[in-house]
């Protein structure tokens, strides 16, 4: 929406023929009401006009991403590949550009990740987010290609990073969401965005990320959005855990598929992330959230630093 809107020309393949074609007659999106979409959007269920562009967007769920990728892999071949999806792979325990390298070697993978809501974008509402590209030159060359009037974009080489940090922050929008919604108050919100906060820093550290990267839009500037609003669906889960209620299963929720591959690899890493393990048994069913306060706030005490 906002390239189109600043002039640039995108394809926007999705695999529901019928979505498309309501796309096209009535110029909206079902998952973006009442926002009109740019005369230069051409939304299409052809494959091979999305494998006719060299640069292409990848907005799959986080869980989705491999089979797609897999399945069209040679398609793919060469291409400049833009994953915006926030999540652990749980069956490689990987990110999105892993994925896509492991898919894909001739690709060339980056990440465009950050504090943003689709509709905010969509309706040009002002957003800054991160560009994550190994390959420098590429990574600034897709730095100004999609940065618009209303979207402005910083760059980084530190793909893992930047992609941890939008992984991680949705099982920590879960943990508050079901604090709020248990009613525990806004002080233990804030304590467990801190504590969760740590707890991104340190997996991120052994996976190699940069802690400088962590403090960024991709990192702390997610947390904070996705921890603190209604339009998360992650935050909207949780808050749903926390009120005893069911959620629409259908709706992507990356935190709880997330929560699982977190535990597991602390696990293989000897790390100590005692929100986020509580997280992954909530989402099981295994805790409810008064037993998840409980194991948490029982916990031996320690220094803050740890
Ligand atoms: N929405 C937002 O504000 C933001 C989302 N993101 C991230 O973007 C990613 C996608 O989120 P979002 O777009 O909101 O999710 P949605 O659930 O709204 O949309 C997912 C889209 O992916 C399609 N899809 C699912 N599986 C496949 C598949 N195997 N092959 C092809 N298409 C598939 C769905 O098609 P169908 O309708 O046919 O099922 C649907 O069009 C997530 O990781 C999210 O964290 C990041 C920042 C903001
Ligand atoms: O990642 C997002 C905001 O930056 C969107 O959050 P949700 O997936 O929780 O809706």
């Amino acid at each position: 929406m906002t390239l189109a809107q600043a002039g640039r020309d995108v394809t926007l393949w999705a695999r529901d023929t019928g979505a498309v074609e309501r796309m096209r007659a009535t110029r909206q999106a079902e998952r973006l009401p009442e926002i009109d979409l740019p005369a230069r959007i051409d939304p299409v269920s052809d494959l091979a006009a999305l494998f006719d562009c060299d640069t292409i967007l990848l907005a799959l769920p986080a869980q989705a991403t491999r089979g797609f990728v897999t399945a069209h892999r040679d398609a793919l071949s060469g291409k400049v590949l833009v994953a915006c999806a926030k999540g652990i792979d749980l069956t490689s325990l990987t990110g999105q550009t892993a994925i896509i390298a492991h898919a894909v070697p001739s690709a060339t993978p980056a990440l465009l990740t950050g504090p943003s809501f689709a509709a905010d974008i969509a309706r040009a509402l002002p957003t800054a987010l991160t560009l994550a590209c190994a390959d420098e030159a590429c990574g600034a060359a897709l730095q100004a290609a999609l940065s618009t009037p209303t979207l402005r974009l910083y760059r980084t080489a530190d793909v893992i990073g930047a992609e941890l940090g939008g992984a991680l922050k949705n099982v920590i929008a879960i943990a508050c969401g079901a604090c709020i919604g248990a009613g525990l108050g806004d002080s233990a919100r804030a304590a467990l965005m801190t504590r969760g906060f740590a707890e991104m820093q340190r997996l991120a550290a052994s996976l190699g990320a940069r802690p400088d990267t962590l403090m960024g839009l991709s990192g702390f500037g997610d947390l904070v959005l996705t921890c603190s609003s209604e339009l998360s669906r992650n935050y909207r889960y949780g808050l749903a855990l926390g009120r005893g209620e069911s959620f629409d299963s259908h709706t992507t929720v990356e935190g709880a598929a997330t929560a699982r591959a977190v535990t597991d690899l602390a696990a293989g890493r000897g790390l100590d992330l005692p929100i986020s393990a509580v997280t992954a048994r909530m989402v099981a069913g295994d805790l409810t959230p008064l037993q998840a306060l409980d194991a948490l706030i029982n916990r031996p005490l320690k220094e803050e630093r740890e």
